[in-house]
């Protein structure tokens, strides 16, 4: 027999991230008997700079430059990311190899326990916890007159901010897939369907990464792939590449196989629905825009329905408020963190 039977695995040392990379990990040793996959964790400057909100640090990358030089240096063949902190032009020599099949997509709201009140009578005097631009902009046009705190740390953390006795917070907006990895299912006050809240790009999938040149381990790992959550989050990373270039910024994403004939809601991977918005930080203004095609199974035309939604939501004004977006954000930003941190400016999606 030839070939290695060792494959580390770079991951982040956040529980979500270790839950994940456990995921993964469990697939490929059931797929793979003869062969090992020890957990390679590290820091990376997303999870060392906690005093500050993320809208003062950096884009999504700052959650996997680092993971990446490992790869580079074959330290891990592979790398396990959730899809949404994995910036949209994937750097060359590596490759998002799988897109496991995703979890719901969907934002929650998560309120202190035995505490409800409906999402549509927030107002003046609620307070909700997130450090993301696109839920803020989103529940501020939702629910006008709500302040918008924000809240850092992984997601133990938020809730234990929420929980505290003295926590100026009426609720928080989480991923559900984050809540559900880490078994905290019960903290989901209620899942936000898309006519409340578009979530961000990619959201609910982990992400399998590695080098185009390791033919072994992508072979591999491409059994891992999960063909209709591959064409919707290649259709909407395709939106945010055009729109952006790959940094993150207030858009809000919707897919979902759709069949011609109604009643059957199939496994089908033959029509792609997606819709999109761009929306200010204050919630007043935005740009919506949807299409359906007919994909067929291939990612090309995902991307191709990408690409379409991304120009209707330009010519419907999104450029504007981009632009305005990213005048906010230079404008804002205070000079803190090292050098090296200031490079890289963007948000948490
Ligand atoms: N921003 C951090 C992050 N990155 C991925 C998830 C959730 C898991 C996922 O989206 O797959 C979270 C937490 C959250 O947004 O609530």
């Amino acid at each position: 027999m030839t070939g290695r039977d060792v494959f580390p695995i770079g991951t982040r040392k956040s529980a979500l991230a270790i839950a994940q990379t456990v995921q993964v990990q469990s697939a490929l040793e059931h797929q793979y008997p003869t062969k090992t996959f020890p957990l390679l964790p590290m820091s990376t400057t997303g999870d060392n700079v906690q005093g500050q909100p993320l809208s003062s640090i950096g884009t999504t990358a700052v959650f996997t430059r680092e993971l990446e030089t490992a790869l580079e240096t074959q330290e891990c063949h592979l790398l396990v990311h959730s899809l949404k902190d994995v910036p949209t032009q994937v750097k060359p020599g590596f490759v998002i190899a799988a897109m496991m099949k995703r979890e719901e997509p969907n934002d929650v709201m998560v309120m202190r326990q035995g505490e409800f009140k409906a999402i549509k009578d927030f107002g003046e005097g609620d307070v909700i916890g997130t450090s993301s631009v696109r839920r803020a902009s989103q529940i501020r046009r939702l629910c006008p007159g709500v302040t918008v705190k924000d809240v850092r740390g992984n997601v133990n953390t938020r809730l234990a901010k929420l929980d505290a006795s003295d926590s100026p917070y009426t609720c928080l907006l989480l991923a559900a897939a984050g809540l559900q990895r880490l078994n905290f299912d019960h903290r989901i006050t209620a899942t936000l369907p898309p006519s409340v809240m578009l979530h961000a790009v990619g959201q609910g999938s982990i992400a399998v990464e590695c080098r185009t040149d390791d033919k072994e381990i992508l072979e591999m790992v491409k059994s891992l792939d999960h063909l209709p959550t591959r064409l919707r989050c290649e259709a909407e990373r395709s939106v945010m590449r055009i729109l952006e270039g790959g940094c993150s910024v207030p858009i809000g994403v919707w897919t979902e196989f759709v069949s011609p004939s109604e009643k059957e809601q199939t496994e089908s991977v033959a029509t792609l629905l997606l819709r999109a918005s761009v929306s200010s930080l204050d919630g007043t203004e935005i740009a919506e825009a949807q299409a359906v095609a007919d994909v067929n199974g291939s990612v090309e035309q995902a991307i191709e329905l990408g690409r379409q939604v991304a120009s209707q939501l330009l010519s419907k004004g999104a450029d504007k408020i981009l632009e305005k977006v990213l005048r906010d954000r230079h404008a804002s930003l205070v000079p803190t963190g090292t050098n090296e941190e200031q490079k890289i400016k963007g948000w948490e999606v």
